[in-house]
C-alpha cells in the first residue's frame, strides 16, 4: 500500500492532494528528528527552559514574553533548517568535497548567529529586573 505520508515532485505535478494532516505530521516528524539526531537541539531546548523559569521567576513584562518566544522559536528553526541541510549534503556529498563543506559551516555558522541573538535578547529582558531584584 502507498504510504500516505509520501509524496513526490510527480505527485505533486499531477496536483495529487496532501491533507493539511499529513502536512503536519511530516513537519512533527521533522523536529523529532532533529531533537533524536541533534545533540545542539537538546542544548537549544535546556536552555529554552531555563529561560522559561528566569522569565517566571522575573516576571518580565509582555514584550519580553514576546522576544523570548521569537528567539527561542528562531534558535529552533534554525537548528532544524541545519538538520535538513545536512542530510542533505550527506545524501549529494557523502564524499569529502570543499563545497559540501562551505554548505554545511554556513548552516553551522547561521544557527551559531542565531543564537548569539537570542542571547542578547535574554540580556536585555532578563538584566534589568534580575538587577531590580538584586536592589541595584
Ligand atoms: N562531505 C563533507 N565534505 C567536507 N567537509 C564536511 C563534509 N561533511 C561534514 N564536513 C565538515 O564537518 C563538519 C561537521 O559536519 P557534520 O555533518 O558532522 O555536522 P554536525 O556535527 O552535526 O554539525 P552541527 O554541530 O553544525 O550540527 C561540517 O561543518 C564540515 O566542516
Amino acid at each position: 500500500m502507498r504510504n500516505r505520508f509520501v509524496r513526490n515532485a510527480k505527485d505533486k505535478r499531477q496536483g495529487e492532494r496532501f491533507s493539511l494532516a499529513n502536512a503536519f505530521a511530516c513537519a512533527t516528524c521533522g523536529i523529532a528528528h532533529a531533537f533524536k539526531t541533534q545533540r545542539n537541539m537538546k542544548i537549544h531546548l535546556a536552555v529554552a527552559l531555563l529561560a522559561l523559569v528566569f522569565g517566571i521567576v522575573l516576571q518580565i513584562e509582555a514584550w519580553g514574553w514576546a522576544a523570548i518566544a521569537l528567539a527561542i522559536g528562531l534558535v529552533f528553526a534554525f537548528e532544524c533548517m541545519n538538520t535538513a541541510l545536512e542530510a542533505v549534503v550527506d545524501l549529494v556529498s557523502p564524499e569529502y568535497s570543499e563545497l559540501a563543506k562551505h554548505a554545511k559551516d554556513c548552516a553551522a555558522g547561521a544557527v551559531l548567529v542565531c543564537a548569539l541573538g537570542a542571547v542578547a535578547v535574554a540580556a536585555v529582558v532578563y538584566v534589568p529586573p534580575a538587577l531590580a531584584l538584586a536592589g541595584l
